[in-house]
């Protein structure tokens, strides 16, 4: 099947303590979820379980297929180049230029590949980072520091081929992002599943999902609460449980499923 087929089981940190329990769930090929919970919830647990890049590597140990193929028996380059992913915290020291580190998208190719040098102009315009490519790491804002790791990721994806299956797994994509760039954000995601790619991102804003997002996976307390299409009822009954609040509707000029907002307890 063309699809991430996670088997049900409990995802685990620190090599013994189980944090997550998981229904089988299944992502298709095309789909755009949204992963919702309060902190702790196991949104970044689940998503470095599927990425492969747990740094306890004792942890990632999740059971999923991959159309058709076992994750864990992956070659690592293979996987990487159909899986991009967008980790939630950047652990980078050194004052490499942005150019460098965009450019890193290629590395599962051997830091070549044919398509790079225009998939890497669009992509300079699409994260708008063209006036940072000389920077130096640390001298970004944190909002240029997501942008330029957004452009990295997003790249990686890219370059991708569209012929086989593709995975895109963001942690955390509108963190320290303006609202423009959280619209560019929503944008990739979307145009990503509409090239058949399958895409999961973790996102703080309730109200983010209608905007981008064809699913949703809502979790609490280290289990998935409900897991299904954004517009179904489903969806918000699972965030008042996830957040222990009352949601209400209001209408929006532009939004045809309206604004969720929380009333006072
Ligand atoms: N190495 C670890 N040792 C012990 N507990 C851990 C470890 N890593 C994560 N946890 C715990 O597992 C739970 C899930 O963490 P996770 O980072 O997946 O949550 P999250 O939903 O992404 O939260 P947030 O919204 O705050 O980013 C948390 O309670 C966290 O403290």
């Amino acid at each position: 099947m063309s699809a991430l087929i996670v088997s049900a089981q409990q995802l685990y940190v620190a090599r013994d303590t189980p944090v997550l329990t998981l229904p089988e769930l299944v992502f298709r090929a095309g789909e755009c979820w949204a992963i919702l919970g309060a902190n702790g919830a196991g949104k970044s647990t689940l998503l470095r379980h599927l990425s492969g890049i747990d740094p306890d590597q004792a942890a990632a140990n999740v059971c999923a297929q991959w159309h058709g193929e076992a994750l864990p028996s992956w070659n690592s380059r293979r996987w990487a180049q159909q899986r991009s992913v967008l980790p939630q915290h950047h652990h980078l020291m050194a004052a490499l230029s942005v150019a460098a580190i965009v450019r890193m998208a290629a590395y599962p190719w051997g830091g070549a590949h044919p398509r790079l040098a225009d998939c890497l102009d669009a992509i300079i315009a699409e994260w708008d980072i063209a006036a940072l490519m000389t920077r130096r790491w640390p001298t970004l804002s944190g909002g240029e520091q997501q942008r330029v790791m957004l452009a990295r990721s997003a790249l990686q994806l890219r370059l991708a081929e569209s012929d086989q299956p593709r995975l895109w797994l963001l942690d955390e994509p509108l963190a320290a992002l303006d609202w423009p760039h959280q619209q560019r954000v929503f944008h990739a995601c979307q145009d990503a599943a509409q090239q058949g790619a399958t895409v999961l991102a973790s996102v703080h804003d309730m109200n983010a999902p209608s905007a981008f997002a064809s699913h949703a996976l809502v979790m609490g307390q280290g289990r998935v609460l409900w897991a299904g299409p954004v517009h179904h009822d489903g969806y918000v009954a699972a965030l008042e449980v996830a957040f222990a609040l009352t949601l209400t509707r209001l209408s929006h000029p532009e939004h045809t499923h309206g604004w969720l907002v929380p009333l006072r307890p």
